[in-house]
């Protein structure tokens, strides 16, 4: 089929880029010029494990190209993906104005040819009659004289960063939304080889469950999903913050606990809180929705809670440990929100940085993707180390904020050596204890 992917970030990109892999014709949109001229290039934008690779076969095989032309897109695709940015405004509702500017764009260049508008972007309950109006709006705008034949589907995306790829080719569940048989089917023909997982590792899973939807219960379906995650987390972190007190490992409490199939054993990872391009905004968003309905939604707002303070447990226990932390050194392990990705979005990182930067404690970090790629990603008040080494050089503390896999092999008795103070905050919970405290550091986790 003939698709077209407004928006280039990490959804609108590995959504295009899988789109083709799979036998469609895909043209990717982005209003960033710089960016489609990397793409055309053959260049990722993002870091992705596995994707660079699928963009180089899908652009030999002709089916996948990029452009900064929307009209050109439009009059290509018979599928218009909206994959722009929903970002959080300062009051934590989602910012819909790259949403409405694709909407309007489209809405300018359709002809009289029936296009299918599908909603992959993160946005507010109700956003696809919305979306609706606005390429109504954006057409009558143009002049046209013809009425443009569309339909809008809201079909919510669950990849997560990091392995981005591997979860549109292994979907737990594909949502489509919509009221118009007729582009259900579309969607669904379009999604065929996913759904027989042909492209899945385990090509003899069962097919992939489709869940269709009205439109605002497909919205409602992304926001959910995210925050019941997000609460989850939440909630082992507080859990964490007991075993703490009690001296219980909640390492052990979330397997125990994650063994009974009604709990499961998956983001019952107790840590310095979640982050990222998503969760918190979507949290917010949807309290934000409530409130709009007069509803308070005190579950919620108590899981925002835990994670602000979440974020800045790690700074309790450095001062607990070291006092004063006016002129020491502390080495942060990870700038990432996650490991595998580049982002830096919302990282809890950055609320560190800041706390430690107020409080007169020089800031040095080691990223093994933000340092190698040079990239300080904005970051000012950080001294970017290129490896763990240097970073635990004259450091009196090293705190682990990134759980990427490399860490886990750290050369830990050289570390010891080369710090003022061996001390070792696990953020994640992720390293070795023994083998940390065999190198002569002192180990602290979070709940354990
Ligand atoms: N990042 C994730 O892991 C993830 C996962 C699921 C859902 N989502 C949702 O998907 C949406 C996209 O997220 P993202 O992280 O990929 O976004 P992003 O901010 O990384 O990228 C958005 C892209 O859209 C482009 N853009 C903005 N306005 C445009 C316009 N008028 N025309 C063409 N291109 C335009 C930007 O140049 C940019 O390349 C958001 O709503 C987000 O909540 C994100
Ligand atoms: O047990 C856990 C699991 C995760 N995290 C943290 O939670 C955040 C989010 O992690 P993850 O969900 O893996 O990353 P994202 O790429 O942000 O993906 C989430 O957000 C996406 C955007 O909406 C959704 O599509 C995905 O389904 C959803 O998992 C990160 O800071 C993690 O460190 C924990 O602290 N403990």
């Amino acid at each position: 089929m003939r698709v077209c992917v407004i928006g280039t970030g990490y959804v609108g990109l590995v959504t295009g880029v899988c789109l083709s892999h799979i036998g469609h014709d895909v043209i990717c949109v982005d209003n960033n010029e710089e960016k489609v001229k990397l793409m055309q290039s053959g260049q990722s934008p993002i870091y992705e494990p596995g994707l660079s690779e699928l963009m180089k076969s899908s652009a030999e095989s002709g089916k996948l190209t990029f452009t900064a032309d929307l009209a050109k897109g439009v009059s290509h695709g018979e599928i218009l993906y909206i994959a722009v940015g929903t970002p959080p405004l300062p009051t934590g509702e989602s910012d819909t104005r790259y949403v409405e500017a694709v909407a309007r764009g489209i809405g300018t260049h359709l002809k009289d040819e029936y296009k299918v508008i599908v909603n992959k972007s993160t946005v507010p309950i109700g956003s696809g009659d919305w979306v609706r109006m606005i390429v109504l709006d954006g057409n009558k705008e143009s002049g046209s004289t013809v009425e443009p034949i569309f339909d809008v589907v809201s079909n919510p995306e669950f990849l997560r960063e990091g392995s981005a790829v591997y979860d549109t080719f292994n979907p737990d569940r594909i949502v489509l939304g919509g009221n118009s048989e007729k582009a259900i089917s579309m969607m669904q023909e379009l999604y065929k080889p996913l759904v027989t997982r042909e492209f899945a590792e385990d090509k003899s899973a069962p097919p992939v469950p489709v869940v269709v939807t009205d439109l605002s219960s497909a919205e409602m379906i992304k926001y959910a999903a995210n925050s019941f995650l997000a609460t989850k987390i939440s909630f082992i972190n507080e859990v964490a913050n007991i075993c703490d007190r009690v001296g219980a490992d909640v390492t052990q409490v979330a397997e125990g606990i994650g063994l009974d199939s009604r709990i499961g054993g998956k983001f019952l990872s107790a840590g310095i809180g979640w982050g990222g391009s998503c969760f918190p905004k979507d949290v917010s968003a949807l309290v934000h929705t409530a409130d709009d309905y007069g509803y308070d939604t005190e579950l919620l707002k108590a899981a925002i809670n835990v994670n602000q303070r979440q974020r800045l447990l790690a700074l309790e226990k450095l001062q607990n440990e070291l006092k004063i932390l006016k002129g020491k050194t502390i080495g942060l392990l990870g700038l990432t929100f996650k490991p595998d990705t580049d982002d830096m979005r919302d990282a809890p990182a950055l609320d560190l940085i800041e706390q430690l930067n107020r409080l007169g404690a020089r800031v040095k970090a080691y990223d093994p993707i933000v340092s190698q790629s040079g990239l300080s990603h904005g970051l000012s008040n950080v001294i970017i180390e290129t490896n763990a080494e240097m970073l635990a050089d004259g450091c009196d503390a090293v705190v682990l904020v990134t759980d990427w896999k490399e860490f886990a092999k750290l050369d830990f008795p050289k570390m010891a050596k080369l710090m003022n103070n061996p001390l070792v905050i696990d953020g994640r919970n992720f390293l070795d204890r023994e083998k940390v405290e065999a190198a002569g550091l002192r180990y602290i986790g979070m709940g354990r």
